[in-house]
């Protein structure tokens, strides 16, 4: 909650907390000289020396409570849309280096509640917890000093009542109404399932008791029900009570202490009047703590949520003080060993894997013998266990992560694509890349048909649901291919193609000059130009029972 706040440029919140002040302050000031107004003008003989200076603040704070009231919204938006464009470009920022591997025990669901729902209830921070609190103190407090020149024990009633109405009042009615709402929701649930048994197993309770004990229970949960709902009836009476009723008691208290005064002769009639009207708009100050109140465990509830998914530790993490990137580009693994976080066995043991400068490296296995295990060490998505990944001869874990990843081209088992165009799409692997070049490449792995009627503009479908999924797969290596990678790494890029595209695909790459590391369930499709390595015979499956 503190690093939002610090997220929101105080001098904006100060301003708006400000502004909000003076309207609040205009509103009380407007009633003030209303008052004053009617009774100088009821007054024989009136004075007119009297009356202009109240018409004229009639008007002023009028028109400017409009005014500022206008000055300051805009304000407070600007604030809160700049404070939300922060807190989603932080929390992102967060999110992105937990990305993939710390992020596998969270489900999508919750990540996207996390940064959509929980984000938006923490843009309300300035607008409905620091600006109100500002205000009610700012306004609050202004407006106790000026009714203290007037009469100081009804300026000391004023805070009193402002205090009971803005924390004591609120306080009370947020605690009572979750225990209520608690109360109210037990019931609920309990009218739901009894109603629900009652009705499947109405056969059963008719030729039991006649249904008389299911019943009887019922009844009792409906009770409960019904006395939740009095309660939480009751307290919003008691409060709507309290906060029309307060605000009354304040003015009768300034009309009793100034009329006192006025009837000794020490204070003008007219003061009288524009005090006890002042009071009752004073108390607009504490009018949105209610609401602040109600609002602020649901914020704080939010700001937890969110630093507990920001305060994960990524899997990976860039060197203190990287090596500059090796020349060469050979990837090697050495006597490699991974186990993912509470497994029962290692992924991998021991493996020993090179894949040289331009070598054609096919990782085949039985499903779970970690083939894509070790495309994920050699992108660092994960480090090992034990043993090392080398790129160039130096350990991954000793260089830049961007460097490395921009040294590799990935396409994962189960390929993104992004709900936009086919060439946005291609561009995420090369920003640069001309028409011409998408063109080339989308012909290469046989997705020119897909190119001429869809066209590079067209748009592929949310998720790329406008493409099949043996398309998408080869969109996805379509971005690898364009890259300027030096090793493609590639999860089962044949998955979804028949015979013939599946072997266009692997004599494509067999020719790309690039290295290529590729996992694959068809062993036998591939030709002497790959080195097949079965992780099977590596790694023996883990005995079972
Ligand atoms: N994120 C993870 N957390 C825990 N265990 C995992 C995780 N990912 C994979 N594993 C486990 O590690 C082992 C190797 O998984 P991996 O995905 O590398 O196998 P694979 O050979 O690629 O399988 P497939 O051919 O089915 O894709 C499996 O036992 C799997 O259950």
């Amino acid at each position: 909650m503190r690093e939002v706040l610090a997220l929101a440029r105080l001098p904006r919140t100060a301003l708006a907390v400000v502004l909000g002040a003076v309207t609040v302050l205009c509103g009380a000031a407007l009633l003030a000289t209303s008052g004053a107004l009617i009774t100088g003008a009821a007054q024989r003989p009136s004075s007119l020396l009297v009356l202009m200076p109240l018409i004229t603040g009639v008007r002023l704070f009028g028109i400017s409570r409009a005014a500022v009231r206008y000055a300051e919204r805009l304000v407070t938006h600007d604030v809160t849309l700049r404070l939300v464009a922060r807190v989603r470009a932080r929390v992102l920022e967060r999110l992105v280096p937990l990305a993939p591997a710390a992020l596998t025990g969270v489900r999508g669901g919750e990540l996207l509640s996390r940064v959509r729902t929980d984000v938006d209830e923490l843009q309300g921070v300035v607008v409905r917890l620091v600006a109100p609190a500002g205000v009610a103190v700012l306004a609050g407090g202004t407006a106790v000093t000026l009714t203290a020149l007037v009469s100081p024990v009804t300026a000391a009633v004023l805070a009193v009542l402002l205090l009971a109405l803005g924390v004591l009042v609120p306080a009370a009615a947020a605690r009572a109404g979750r225990r209520a709402a608690l109360a109210a929701a037990r019931a609920d649930a309990d009218v739901a399932a009894d109603t629900l048994d009652l009705v499947r197993g109405l056969a059963d309770h008719l030729a039991g008791d006649g249904g008389a004990t299911a019943l009887h229970a019922l009844d009792g949960h409906l009770d409960r029900q019904e006395a939740a709902e009095r309660a939480s009836a009751r307290l919003a009476a008691v409060t709507t009570l309290l906060r029309e009723g307060v605000p009354g008691l304040g003015v009768v208290a300034a009309l009793w202490l100034v009329g006192s005064d006025v009837a000794a002769g020490t204070t003008s009639p007219l003061l009288l009047a524009a005090c006890a009207l002042g009071v009752l708009g004073a108390f607009e100050a504490v009018g949105g703590l209610g609401a602040a109140w109600a609002a602020a465990g649901g914020i704080r509830a939010a700001a937890g949520r969110v630093q507990a998914l920001a305060a994960q530790r990524p899997a990976v993490t860039d060197p203190e003080s990287p090596l500059p990137l090796p020349l060469g580009s050979a990837l090697r693994f050495e006597d490699v060993t991974l186990t993912y976080p509470g497994a029962g066995h290692p992924a991998l043991t021991g493996l020993d894997l090179d894949v040289p400068e331009g070598a054609k490296v096919a990782l085949t296995g039985r499903s779970g013998a970690g083939k894509s295990s070790a495309l994920a060490l050699a992108l660092r998505a994960r480090d090992p266990d034990a043993g090392r990944v080398t790129l160039g001869g130096t350990d991954l874990r000793r260089l830049p992560l961007a460097g490395v990843r921009s040294r590799l081209a990935w396409s994962a088992q189960a390929p993104q694509v992004l709900g936009g165009t086919l060439a946005g799409n291609l561009r995420l692997g090369r920003g640069d890349a001309t028409d011409d070049q998408l063109l080339a490449v989308l012909a290469g792995v046989g997705l020119g048909g897909v190119a001429a009627t869809l066209g590079l503009d067209g748009w592929v479908g949310e998720g790329g649901e406008r493409l099949s999924a043996g398309e998408r797969a080869r969109v996805a290596l379509a971005r690898a291919l364009l890259s300027r990678a030096d090793v493609l790494v590639l999860d089962e890029p044949t998955a979804h193609l028949d015979a013939e595209l599946s072997a266009r695909v692997l004599d494509l790459l067999a020719r790309d000059p690039r290295a290529v590391l590729l996992v694959t369930h068809d062993g036998a499709a591939l030709d002497r130009r790959w080195q097949v390595v079965d992780l099977d015979v590596r790694h023996p499956a883990p005995a079972r029972g």
